[in-house]
Formats: C-alpha cells, sequence, structure tokens
C-alpha cells in the first residue's frame, strides 16, 4: 500500500513515511492510493470480537510491512488498555432508532484518545527502530491538544509542542495542556482562533528549512494514521446494530472532517453506510458547502461547542480530492483559491459530495435545548458537542438505525453543560485535582516566526 498526495506533487510514500512526515511536501494531505475492501463475510466475523481484535483486521491492510501482525497487535492492545470502559466505544440506545456512540472514556475524555494512543505507540516503536528524534507541533481547538499531550508526554524520543487559540478552549481542555509537568510538554497559547494556529503548522511544514532543522511531525489530522484509527469504531458500532446484513447511518459532529471522513472510508471498505451526516454548529461552512457547492469562508464566531469552532476543515480536502478524480491539480487549485476566500466546487465533483454527505447544522440555542431535553427526557447528559450531532440527527431519523458519534464527554465543557441542564458532570477521580494543578504555558503572538522561535529555543 502506498500512500500518494491530494495534490498530486509529492512522492508516494509507505505508510510509516507518511505517518512520520505529516503534511506532504506540495501541502496536500496523505491518502493511501486505493482502498481496501472487506468481504460481508469477513465484516459479519467481527460480531463477538473484542474492540482491538476489529481493530487489527479494519486496519491491518493500510499499514503495509511497518509493523508484523504480533507488534501491531501489541500496539493496538497498549493503546487502549488505559481506557474505562471495557468496550472501548459503548452503544447506548436513546430512542428506537437512534443511538449515541460514546467515544469519551480514554484518557482525556475525547474521541481523540481513539487514534492519538494509538498514533503514540506506533511513533514509539518506529522511532525506537530508527533511533531519530521528533519535533511534533500540532494545532488544537481544545481536544486533539490535550489527547496529544497525554499520549506523548515524557518520551524521550518526542518533543511535543501544542498551539490552542488564548481563550477559546474550555478550562478543563486548557488545564488538560498546561498541567502536565514532563519538560517535553510544550502548551503555546496562541493570539487568534483554532484556524490561525493550524495554518500556521502548515506554514511550519512547508517551510523546508525548519522542517529539517527540528524534525517536524505532525499528529493533527494531516496525519493518515488520526483518520485511520477513528474507522474502527464505525465498524464496531455498525456490526453490534446488525451489519453487514442491515444498514446503518450515522451522525457526526464535525470541524475539521477527519471524523466524517473515518466514516467515508469506513463505507468504501464495504461497511454498509445509508447515511453519513455531516453535523455543524453556527460555524457551518461545511454545511452550507453541502447545500449550495460554494466554499466560502466566513469569520469564526466562539460558541458553546469550541472545539467545532473552524472554517477551514482540513480534512475536505481529502473527500474533494475524491470528489475530483484524484485530479491533484484541481485540488491544488482549489486550494490557491480559498487563500483569496473560497471557491465554486465544479458540478461533478459538487454532485458526488452531495451524494456522500447529508449535513446540518444546530444554533447555538438549539445546541443548549438538546443537552437540556435529553437530560430531560432520556436522562443523557450530552457535552455540547454531541448536542449538536443529535440535534441534526433528529431530522434524518428514518427507518434505518442512526448512530449519533458523542465525541467528548460533558465533564470537559461544564460550563455550557450546567447552564443547559442544571447539572454539573463530574470529572473521573483521576482527575479530581486537575483545577489544582499548577499550570505551565507560554502566550505567544499569533505570528509564525515568533512561534518558530519558540520551538528551536525549547529543542535546542
Ligand atoms: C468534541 C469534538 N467533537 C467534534 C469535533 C470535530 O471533529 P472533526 O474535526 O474530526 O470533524 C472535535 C474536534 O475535532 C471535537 O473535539
Ligand atoms: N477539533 C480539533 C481540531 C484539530 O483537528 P484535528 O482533526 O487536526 O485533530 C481539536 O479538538 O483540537
Amino acid at each position: 500500500m502506498q500512500y500518494i498526495s491530494t495534490r498530486g506533487q509529492a512522492p508516494a510514500l509507505t505508510f510509516e513515511q507518511a505517518m512520520l512526515t505529516g503534511l506532504a511536501r506540495d501541502g496536500g494531505l496523505y491518502v493511501p492510493d486505493t482502498v481496501p475492501t472487506l468481504t460481508p463475510a469477513q465484516i459479519a466475523a467481527m460480531a463477538g470480537k473484542s474492540y482491538e481484535e476489529v481493530a487489527f483486521d479494519v486496519m491491518r491492510p493500510f499499514i503495509g510491512d511497518t509493523f508484523d501482525g504480533a507488534t501491531f497487535k501489541t500496539l493496538i492492545a497498549n493503546a487502549y488498555a488505559g481506557f474505562g470502559h471495557a468496550a472501548r466505544a459503548p452503544l447506548v440506545q436513546l430512542d428506537s432508532n437512534h443511538y449515541l456512540l460514546e467515544l469519551f472514556h480514554g484518557p482525556t475524555l475525547a474521541f481523540k484518545d481513539f487514534a492519538m494512543q494509538l498514533i503514540g505507540q506506533m511513533f514509539q516503536a518506529a522511532l525506537s527502530r530508527s533511533g531519530d528524534r521528533v519535533t511534533i507541533v500540532g494545532a488544537t481547538s481544545g481536544d486533539t491538544g490535550s489527547a496529544a499531550i497525554e499520549a506523548f508526554r515524557g518520551l524521550a524520543a518526542v518533543d511535543v509542542f501544542i498551539l490552542y487559540p488564548h481563550g477559546r478552549v474550555s478550562e478543563v481542555q486548557r488545564r488538560q495542556m498546561t498541567t502536565p509537568t514532563e519538560d517535553n510538554v510544550h502548551a503555546l497559547a496562541v493570539d487568534g482562533d483554532f484556524d490561525d494556529c493550524q495554518a500556521m503548522v502548515k506554514n511550519m511544514f512547508n517551510d523546508f528549512a525548519f522542517r529539517e532543522a527540528v524534525k517536524l511531525a505532525g499528529v493533527n489530522s494531516i496525519n493518515w494514521g488520526r483518520v485511520l484509527a477513528q474507522v474502527v469504531y464505525y465498524f464496531t458500532a455498525a456490526v453490534s446494530l446488525g451489519a453487514p446484513h442491515r444498514q446503518v447511518s450515522f451522525t457526526v459532529p464535525t470541524g475539521n472532517f477527519g471524523d466524517i471522513f473515518a466514516g467515508y472510508i469506513a463505507k468504501r471498505m464495504g461497511l454498509p453506510i445509508a447515511d453519513l451526516v455531516v453535523a455543524t454548529n453556527r460555524n457551518d461552512i461545511l454545511h452550507r458547502t453541502l447545500q449550495t457547492g460554494a466554499y466560502t469562508k466566513e469569520g469564526v464566531a466562539p460558541t458553546i461547542s469550541p472545539s467545532m469552532d473552524i472554517q477551514v476543515s482540513s480534512n475536505f480536502e481529502r473527500a474533494l480530492f475524491d470528489a475530483y478524480g484524484r485530479d491533484g491539480a484541481a485540488v491544488a487549485g482549489q486550494m490557491d483559491d480559498l487563500k483569496s476566500g473560497g471557491f465554486q466546487i465544479s458540478q461533478g465533483a459538487y454532485q458526488m459530495l452531495k451524494d456522500t454527505f447529508k449535513s446540518g447544522r444546530a444554533s447555538e440555542d438549539e445546541t443548549h435545548q438538546a443537552i437540556k431535553t435529553y437530560r430531560q427526557n432520556h436522562g443523557e447528559l450530552l457535552c455540547p458537542h454531541t448536542a449538536v450531532g443529535v440535534h441534526v440527527a433528529e431530522a434524518h431519523l428514518g427507518p434505518t438505525p442512526m448512530v449519533t458519534l458523542a465525541t467528548a464527554h460533558p465533564a470537559k465543557f461544564p460550563d455550557a453543560v450546567k447552564a443547559a441542564s442544571g447539572v454539573t458532570a463530574p470529572l473521573p477521580p483521576r482527575m479530581a485535582d486537575l483545577y489544582d494543578r499548577p499550570e505551565r504555558v507560554t502566550r505567544v503572538a499569533g505570528e509564525l516566526a515568533a512561534i518558530q522561535a519558540v520551538i528551536r529555543e525549547r529543542i535546542s
């Protein structure tokens, strides 16, 4: 299996190279050159298997010879051993045909742990084999950063720098990033929004001198390994609801388009997914694009679901690449147009996207109401991102079972959850002293050179 760039100009890489490289050298994102498929019999055989066993079956065809089977099984086992639920991603029934897929039982209480814990294991194994040392730089709107820090804290071969938008993450998210004491962890509070942070990370990759000097690596969903690990729970959820003999739909709270893209890959692998529904908050560029065919940036408005306050949705480029029949030049052209505000998707590509993804949005009030009513009527306390999902899912319920992804634990967003439901969700006991731990953070201007200087100085 080879990995190719969405912009068509970078060399094809193996899984290991793509994982450690991050952004392609032409500015594109790596994707597999072909998507392997599983037969209905192979999918049926997943029934009754553990999460780890399904993870192995789903991901093995993508990793080539990066790890042998026994090593890969061990890495998967290590990745999920610390999860607080035996099923790893349990399903909870909300209504006769609506289910929640709880993805918040990992160490930092968000779905990011599913991929980040595994990436941590894979990086460690690959780096100890090669003897290399890398500098991970990531951008976060709150959850990716805490998951990355948790996965890489204390590792000798890695420094991890996380850029988050100052004042735009929840206090729990911030403290998860600023309270670890390990010397290799560096939380940087940036003046700007998430899009600014993500653009700076991509610009660092495009600065080849800097990239080589610090041995830059990425753990945002730029990294294909992140998307891949998230494909697994679509399989476990659908199989437990009757796949491959029965179709299942998914609604996915969306910002950077990584999680929904993982669902799209699951479908391409042969999982019988009926609808894939994109759910956005009021930063609804993805919903607008799917309704109109025009990807047009507006300012980012802060919301009570801050992890989805995104306008430049990185993984949408991967979907566009397929929509344009894998024409890298066409994608590169659209990404150039994005720098000046947006682009119009061609008719054929737009039709493919409309056929593949449905969409909806939730206003702040609708998000608030969803938290309130699901607490009152179903006894479920939802995080605001999940509330966006269930609100949008309600408009797409039908005879096919609908699974809404519960992407974070409500305790990560206590203010919004309490305001809507009157309930304070407690943090798990292992985090009970989070508010008492000292914080360590560097405030930086939203300028590439300033951030690069901090990184150079810290690793020297
Ligand atoms: C809690 C939560 N829900 C949803 C999302 C959106 O996921 P994606 O960026 O993969 O679309 C994020 C951030 O990515 C998140 O942290
Ligand atoms: N919502 C994310 C944003 C970063 O997205 P990723 O797909 O690159 O991990 C976050 O919580 O940080």
